[in-house]
């Protein structure tokens, strides 16, 4: 029933019921300890409509009948009401439609379940049915463990300790040993092949015998090539149109995992460009496809060892600060990221150079120019060569589009279709 005073000051106590199709602002107050990200469950993988810092109060528009659920922030973990007794229950919220000032409480000891293997949507039990727990296991592990379970054995593979074991991967040994990724630069110098992408030398271990063209260049420095004309114009375009595709968005960084090796992404200071991932109907595009077919021809290493390809669009005054595309050891199982291909879909008016810090060397974008250089060291290729670190720099007049494809020690694709890349996208 809704109470309203009128102008004479009676309270009048309207008995008409709210029709189902008004609009409801509906509050949660979030009396947690935790962010929350809040979601409309739409019968799928719901839709995140607001997130609600410990304490605060926020409201939603919404309509009799829908619900909703609660997750911590940055990761889909659903949150329970008295996860310490046996009366743990998910916190779903449904609109009663009888009042229009509904409020819901997200209590004080909502908690992820001490069970982490949950469904986390409504769509998980269909899902599974549909053999989506075979085709993204990572991902349906995670996210549907319960209905996973009778064809995965997901209760057990939940624990990225199991699930990420060399055991249970299986996948091929390291492309490098020591003196591999020299000999790898070394077999480009007198590969005719290469002359037609235009292989230009900036810095090498040798700089008079490969002729380095960068002035500065100093002798025991690291590989930094360009190939001047990699791509082709349709390879550029089918680059530029997978990512808007797929959709930029604003740049993040990844934050700390949970207990089931998810990490939140956290909106990056230090680089304001946007990106995208090329993925599914990206890399099916032929531009894309034979983008890295080169990229494989040419390196010898095979796409399993790639991630997919980064999309990036940086705007005026947009930038990547002092970076590092490796860090110092990586035990994950694909490994350190070994060797940078990054590639130029356009000119850029003014500014936008990738300039490698500690080298003081710069290189201008140019439409379907390739920038290559590795991140590891040539005797140790699980180390990194803390030489390599690098910036975008801002962009002045005009617009910068590139690529990065980032190539790892082991596969790729198979820790990452298993969900152990902290990805899971
Ligand atoms: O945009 C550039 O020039 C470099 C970008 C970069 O270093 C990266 O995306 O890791
Ligand atoms: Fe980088």
């Amino acid at each position: 029933n809704e109470a309203s005073i009128s102008s004479s000051g009676e309270v009048h106590i309207s008995n008409d019921p709210i029709p189902p199709n008004e609009e409801l602002s509906i509050k949660f107050h979030n009396q947690s300890p935790h962010r929350v990200d809040l979601y409309w469950d739409d019968g799928e993988y719901g839709h995140q409509v607001a997130t609600l810092e410990p304490g605060k109060l926020g409201s939603v528009n919404s309509y009799a009948g829908h619900s909703f659920f609660v997750t911590r922030h940055g990761v889909k973990e659903g949150l329970f009401a008295d996860v310490d007794t046996p009366n743990e229950h998910r916190l779903i919220y449904t609109v009663s439609g009888k009042s229009r000032d509904e409020q819901f409480i997200i209590p004080a000891n909502a908690a992820p379940s001490n069970d982490v293997c949950q469904d986390r949507f409504s769509i998980c039990a269909q899902q599974a049915v549909q053999g989506a727990c075979e085709r993204s296991p990572g991902w349906m592990i995670v996210h549907c463990c319960k209905s996973c379970d009778p064809y995965l054995n997901s209760r057990e593979l939940i624990d990225p300790a199991k699930r990420c074991s060399v055991d249970h991967l299986n996948t091929p040994p390291p492309v490098w040993k020591a003196g591999d990724l020299n000999s790898m630069f070394e077999s480009w110098m007198n590969n005719a092949t290469l002359d037609q992408y235009g292989l230009e030398v900036l810095s090498a271990p040798d700089c008079k015998k490969y002729n380095a063209t960068w002035e500065k260049c100093t002798d025991g420095g690291p590989w930094v090539v360009i190939f001047n004309n990699f791509l082709n114009d349709n390879e550029v375009a089918d680059l530029i149109r997978g990512g808007e595709i797929e959709g930029y968005e604003r740049s993040t960084d990844q934050g700390a995992a949970n207990a089931l090796g998810e990490q939140e992404k956290i909106v990056s200071m230090t680089r304001t460009s946007s990106n995208a991932w090329c993925m599914h109907s990206c890399e099916r595009l032929g531009g894309v496809r034979s983008a890295t077919r080169k990229i494989e021809d040419v390196t010898g290493i095979p796409s399993n060892n790639y991630e997919s390809f980064q999309l990036l669009n940086y705007g005026p005054n947009q930038f990547y600060r002092s970076h590092h595309d490796s860090s110092m050891r990586d035990d994950t199982p694909p490994g350190p990221r070994i060797l940078t291909f990054f590639l130029y879909l356009s000119d850029v008016e003014e500014g936008g150079e990738t300039h490698f810090n500690k080298l003081g060397l710069s290189v201008k974008p140019k439409k379907g120019r390739a920038l290559v250089w590795p991140s590891v060291i040539d005797k140790d290729p699980t180390f990194w060569d803390s030489r390599m670190y690098h910036e975008a720099k801002d962009v002045i007049k005009g617009e910068k589009l590139a690529a990065n494809h980032w190539i790892h020690l082991n596969d790729y694709v198979t820790p990452n279709k298993w969900g152990c890349t902290g990805s899971f996208s």
